[in-house]
């Protein structure tokens, strides 16, 4: 039998990684797999004429795209020119180039910020492109919304297989814990792990601390995604808006800010004030996902935030010295 393969982009990224292991731990049990993998060292993805190149020589069966430049809050607040420039970049070269080469089924990774601020809670897939983005991401939402589109319109006009999953705020191994760059969960965990080391009596959170999120264990995500990309074309077209659009992937379980706060001074053992600093913006008040079409397609969260969350303190505790600057 000739091996499957596949090329996974963002390979040593936190989504990424878990999808690799996912998918080793399925060739070590015996699928013909070929798992393909560039560090971006190696291929950059904003580079048109180089991912050409690549995907001419390698032509893979399938396509995962885990590459993106990605931050929290703050930094998409404040580099939007890159968040939008380089997600689109990466999406029109992975896509159109991946085409070109014969590709016929790929899956891309959106987010839960491509809808809109208000957003009738859970949020469906079709309320998509329903109202106005929350500002703080809107650049790196466009880009987002811009993947979907691009997969939807291939699979309109040439019949491929290109599929969307709509992750909500992620968190787990391999996460990014710069202090300001990163999302509020590995802020908060190192915050705090500092805090607790340094026996300080206050840890500041941003914004008001009463925006609610959903989180997602990354092995939980890596799980959903690998399910849709194996679900049968049929079932997934049925299941989707229209031309194999976008699926959301949630956990289901949301949580203020604040509450979360406190689940992380209780994991790294910070026994002192909380306190909030609304200089700092709190984004959107809720977006919790509505996960109705995964669920009757057959597929549940299994990872409970108190678990995932002692877990990725371990994680953390064993790799700070690979802290990302
Ligand atoms: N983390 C989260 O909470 C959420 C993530 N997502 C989505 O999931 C996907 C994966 O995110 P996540 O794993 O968290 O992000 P990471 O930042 O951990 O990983 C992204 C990976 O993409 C690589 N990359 C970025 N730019 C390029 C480029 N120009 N060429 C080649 N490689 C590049 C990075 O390499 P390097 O580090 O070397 O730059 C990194 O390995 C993204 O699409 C993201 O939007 C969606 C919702 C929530
Ligand atoms: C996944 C999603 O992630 C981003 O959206 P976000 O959910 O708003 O991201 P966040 O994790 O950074 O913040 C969540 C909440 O938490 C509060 N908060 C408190 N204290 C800290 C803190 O120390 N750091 C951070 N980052 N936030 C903090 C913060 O003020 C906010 O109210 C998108 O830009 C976009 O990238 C996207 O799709």
């Amino acid at each position: 039998m000739v091996d499957k393969k596949i090329y996974v982009a963002g390979h040593r990224g936190m989504v990424g990684s878990a999808i690799l292991r996912k998918l080793e731990a399925r060739r070590n049990a015996g699928e013909a797999l070929t798992i393909i993998t560039r560090k971006h060292s190696e291929l950059d993805l904003i580079d048109q004429k180089a991912v050409r190149v690549f995907m001419e020589a390698e032509k893979p069966d399938v396509v995962i795209l885990a590459a993106a430049k990605v931050g929290g809050i703050h930094a998409n607040n404040t580099y939007p020119a890159e968040f939008i420039y380089q997600n689109l970049m990466i999406e029109c070269n992975v896509i159109q180039e991946a085409f070109s080469a014969g590709v016929r089924k790929l899956l891309q990774l959106g987010s839960s910020c491509i809808y809109p601020k208000e957003a009738p809670q859970p949020m469906r897939e079709d309320a998509l492109l329903t109202g106005i983005l929350e500002s703080t991401n809107e650049p790196y939402a466009i880009a987002k919304i811009a993947g979907i589109k691009l997969c939807e319109s291939y699979n309109r006009q040439y019949g491929t297989d290109y599929r969307s999953v709509m992750p909500t705020n992620l968190y787990g191994p391999g996460d990014n814990f710069h202090p300001q760059n990163s999302h509020v969960l590995p802020a908060l965990i190192r915050r705090f792990h500092e805090a607790a080391l340094e026996k300080a009596r206050e840890v500041v959170i941003w914004g008001s601390g009463t925006p609610m999120r959903e989180f997602l264990h990354v092995d939980d995500m890596a799980e959903a995604s690998l399910f849709v990309l194996d679900l049968d074309k049929d079932i997934y077209a049925r299941n989707t808006l229209t031309m194999l659009s976008h699926i959301n992937v949630g956990s289901g379980q949301e949580i203020s800010i604040a509450e979360l706060a406190k689940m992380v001074a209780e994991v790294t053992g910070f026994s002192g004030r909380i306190t909030t600093d609304p200089s700092k913006p709190d984004g959107t008040m809720r977006k919790l996902m509505d996960g109705t079409r995964l669920a009757e397609m057959g597929w549940r969260a299994s990872i409970s935030l108190k678990d995932g969350l002692e877990e990725t303190y371990k994680w953390f505790l064993t790799s700070e010295a690979s802290y990302r600057s």
